[in-house]
């Protein structure tokens, strides 16, 4: 896995950097750019959420220790806060929200509807995730909201602790699907984005290109693509800088 936007590092000045510059590149193709777009929507989401952003860079930085090194996969466990934000992200805006569609084998009947054999299902995923029946305040970014105790020992638990209780609203959280064609790149996909994600807070500063937030558009699609893809201004960590030279 390697990332682009900072390959050709060499000084320190501050500069801009577009979404296309997210580039996930692995030896299995399925799956990267859904998670580059997870990448994406999750850095816009902390450049409008600057205290979340903050809050992530503390963890790392308490999690990697003195001296400084890049984060490993191994370290992905103990990041909690950065699961949270990436689990939050992927509530917001599931890469395939629509899942991929399927086809009723037999007739059967659900909630009452009665579906004939053959016929194409969609699972409406974005609809589910920012249900207001189910979720508390369904279209704010809120990854505290995630019950710690669940993540410390089985952190892929967490895909089941929004609000744990009572509410138990994170039960309808389906980013992978469900079943036997849920994702298989689950694990896989979640650690990528992960790595990105905790990369470059890691080891740049982000700003907003502007005193505007960063647009949250949707675009239309099988997959969720940012309308208008993210611009950031980001230069390194001064206790990065030795790392990135
Ligand atoms: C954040 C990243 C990813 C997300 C959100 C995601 C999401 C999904 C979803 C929603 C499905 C359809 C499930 C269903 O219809 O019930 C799916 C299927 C699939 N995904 Fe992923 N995926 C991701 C990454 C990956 C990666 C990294 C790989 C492979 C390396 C991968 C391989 C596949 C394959 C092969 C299927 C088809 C499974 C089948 O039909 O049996 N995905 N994924």
């Amino acid at each position: 896995m390697k990332f682009h936007a900072w390959s050709s590092w060499s000084g320190s000045s501050r500069r801009k950097m577009r979404a296309s510059d997210i580039d996930i590149i692995s030896s299995l193709e399925a799956g990267t750019s859904t998670s580059a777009d997870a990448v994406e929507w999750a850095m816009s989401l902390l450049l409008n959420n600057p205290g979340a952003l903050a809050k992530a860079q503390e963890e790392i930085d308490a999690c990697v220790g003195q001296p400084a090194r890049l984060i490993e996969a191994a370290d992905l466990p103990k990041l909690q806060y950065l699961w949270c934000i990436i689990m939050e992200t992927l509530r917001l805006y599931p890469p395939t929200p629509l899942l991929l569609p399927h086809e009723s084998a037999n007739d059967c009947t659900v909630s009452g509807f009665h579906v004939p054999m053959g016929t194409m299902l969609l699972v409406n995923t974005f609809a589910i995730h920012r249900d207001p029946e189910i979720w508390d305040r369904p279209g704010s970014f809120m990854p505290e909201s995630y019950q710690r105790g669940m993540l410390d020992d089985e952190y892929l638990f967490c895909f089941v602790c929004r609000f744990l209780g009572e509410n138990s609203e994170g039960k309808m959280f389906n980013p992978f699907g469900m079943g036997r064609r849920r994702c298989p790149g689950e694990n896989l996909g979640t650690q990528m984005v992960g790595l990105a994600l905790g990369t470059m807070i890691q080891c740049f500063n982000w700003e907003r290109v502007g005193d505007d937030l960063v647009d949250m558009t949707e675009g239309a699609g099988l997959t969720i693509p940012k309308k208008v893809p993210l611009e950031a201004f980001y230069e390194p960590r001064a206790s990065m800088a030795n790392l990135l030279s």
